[in-house]
């Protein structure tokens, strides 16, 4: 199980920086998720950390071993590290078996053994050992790259968007059979992805890329439910922001006075709250009365977009917000309904979510 550390890492492609003064670190064993829009650098980190590029300042530290850094440099060969590419890249002329024991050191790729142990470990039936890559469905196809990366047993396993081609239902089996492939394995991972579910469901840590930098690295939980800023919270799930007052330990809001989690800046700010805090009740049941404006129904869900009779801010404007109720009974445009929030909300200075509207 290898630990890895990026140590103050800067990199970009002549003279436009990709990743500026980055640091993150790896527990040997864990998962751990970077998030990030596109073009903000996620295939850029996996290939300074794999040695197919040179990071122009800091170091990699593989195993407490500096692979990349101010006069160190170890070639991706002999880095020991396993990489899953978006589309597989499977080699079209060879088999499964072939494929599979292409990742094995020369002695042992004739060892069919091993190669059939590898298709069990991600879940394949020994029966396509013998087919080509073009014989099989794309989850198929993603699980066989799986397995050609963990042949030579790497400690470190890089997956950049592995699921991202796959339909909705086979990407959730690959997706668990990836997971219990590398814990099986034992192996560290680092997971590459621009979707935010599969962040938080798969890996034991999320770190959130933007701008050239981590803006918070956390276990899914605090991740989604204490974002250090507006921008991450807005970046990784639905948020619902309203401007408040705070004092000691709660707000003040168009949805009443609600409990604070975390930080408490005082005075101006913006509340955040996630949609499936707002429970819909029936008119003067609830902490304050709102009309349905729009209904998104999604079958298991739905988000109904509401308008709240208290929000009138100065301006004259109707304070709107965002719930997520379940898809059984949801409310229709025009109702009226009533309001209660659950739990804790977060809060930002007001200056901090300017730049998001
Ligand atoms: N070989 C290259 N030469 C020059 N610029 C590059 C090169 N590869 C990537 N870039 C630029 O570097 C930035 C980061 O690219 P990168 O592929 O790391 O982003 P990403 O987060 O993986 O994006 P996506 O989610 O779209 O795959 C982008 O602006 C991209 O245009």
């Amino acid at each position: 199980m290898s630990d890895i550390q990026i140590r103050d890492v800067s990199v970009g492609y002549g003279a436009t920086p990709v990743l500026d003064d980055i640091n993150l670190t790896v527990r040997g064993g864990s998962t751990t998720a970077v998030l990030g829009g596109s073009g903000s650098g996620k295939t850029t980190l996996l290939r300074v950390i794999a040695g197919f590029l040179r990071p122009s300042r800091g170091e990699v530290v593989v195993d407490g071993r500096v692979v990349a850094g101010p006069g160190v440099w170890v070639s991706p060969e002999k880095r020991g590290i396993g990489y899953v590419r978006q589309e597989g890249g499977l080699f079209p002329h060879l088999s499964v078996a072939g494929n599979i024991a292409f990742g094995l050191p020369w002695p042992r790729r004739r060892h069919r053994e091993r190669v059939l142990e590898l298709l069990d470990l991600v879940d394949l039936p020994a029966a396509l050992a013998d087919r080509h890559p073009d014989q099989l469905s794309g989850g198929q196809q993603q699980r066989v790259a799986l397995a050609r990366a963990l042949a030579p047993g790497p400690d470190l396993v890089l997956l950049d968007e592995p699921f991202s081609s796959l339909d909705t239902a086979l990407r959730a089996s690959t997706r668990e059979a990836t997971s219990r492939a590398l814990r099986t394995a034992g192996a560290t991972a680092i997971l590459v992805t621009h979707d935010q579910g599969e962040a938080l469901s798969f890996a034991d840590e999320v770190a959130i890329l933007r701008g050239g930098a981590f803006r918070q690295i956390a276990p899914p939980r605090v991740i989604y439910g204490e974002p250090v800023d507006a921008l991450v919270a807005a970046f990784l799930g639905d948020a619902v922001l309203v401007p408040g007052t705070a004092d000691t330990g709660a707000v003040r809001c168009a949805l009443g006075r609600l409990p604070v989690r975390g930080f408490v800046a005082h005075g101006e700010v913006e509340v955040m709250l996630r949609p499936e805090q707002i429970v819909l009740t029936d008119p003067g049941q609830g902490m304050v009365d709102a009309v349905v404006r729009s209904l998104a129904y999604f079958g298991h869900d739905a988000v109904v977009e509401l308008d709240v009779e208290t929000g009138v801010s100065a301006d004259g404007a109707q304070h709107g917000v965002r719930a997520r109720v379940a898809g059984l009974a949801p409310p229709s445009p025009g109702q009226r309904v009533g309001l209660s929030v659950v739990g804790p909300v977060r809060v930002y200075p007001r200056a901090d979510v300017s730049h998001l509207s």
